[in-house]
């Protein structure tokens, strides 16, 4: 039995969640689970149809983008997921969709505003859109350049990956992340209907107001915070 075996079934698991929650279509998309005591992260092999899938299918590749065991070509977006692994040590899953409503936004170059509680029960800020790819990092190692360019955008508005768990690169579309691939395909879910609620929002009401700040705080902190009174 390979030592991989885990994080395998995990990466295959949370892929398979992404067709099944109508976040991709076709090949489109990819989720990666890590095993931080291996060094080492589990992703769909690139351009393989969810519905051929299977654990065995999962390319085992390092956090320098280096592949360790696998007989296929792993996800076009294997750099991307590694450069975050490496450099965001509590991370333990990543998964990327091209879901309609959020790569939207990321078309658009918004970042998605906080209208509402639903948004405030999952993030305290707006989502950001990293800015696009410029042709210097298209031309350079486009794909970890744009880890690169993931980073850069969370660490210029001060937040942690631990703070925030989605965000929008400009002119592609959503990453998400969390402790795990499932919670990382979750935050791809409510990335998608947090993005879908704003659009409509702005399109009844161009201009809806932000939500305030102790709206935000409550429903955040009610889910989350020290005193939290949510759930079972
Ligand atoms: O970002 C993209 C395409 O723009 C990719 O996510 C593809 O949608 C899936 O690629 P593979 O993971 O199959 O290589």
């Amino acid at each position: 039995m390979s030592q991989f075996n885990r994080i395998k079934q995990e990466a295959y698991e949370a892929n398979m969640l992404l067709p099944k929650l109508n976040l991709v279509i076709f090949t489109f998309g990819n989720v990666s689970a890590a095993d931080r005591s291996l060094g080492v992260f589990a992703i769909k092999p690139s351009g393989v149809p969810y519905d051929q899938l299977s654990a065995e299918k999962m390319v085992i590749v390092d956090f320098d983008g280096k592949i360790v065991e696998g007989h296929f070509r792993p996800s076009s977006d294997t750099k991307t997921h590694a450069v975050l692994y490496k450099h965001w040590e509590n991370i333990g899953g990543i998964s990327h969709t091209h879901s309609t409503y959020a790569t939207a936004w990321a078309q658009s170059q918004r970042d998605i505003p906080i209208f509402g509680t639903t948004h405030a029960d999952h993030n305290t800020v707006d989502i950001p859109c990293a800015p696009p790819m410029t042709d210097e990092m298209i031309s350079g190692n486009y794909e970890y350049e744009t880890g690169f360019q993931i980073m850069d955008c969370l660490r210029e508005k001060n937040l942690s990956p631990a703070d925030l768990e989605m965000i929008l690169v400009g002119n592609h579309a959503p990453f998400t992340w969390g402790k795990n691939a499932e919670k990382a395909v979750y935050n791809s879910a409510v990335l998608e209907n947090i993005a879908q609620m704003a659009l409509l929002t702005e399109q009844i009401n161009p201009n809806a107001p932000r939500l305030k700040d102790s709206l935000i705080k409550k429903h955040f902190e009610r889910k989350h915070g020290p005193d939290s009174y949510y759930g079972q």
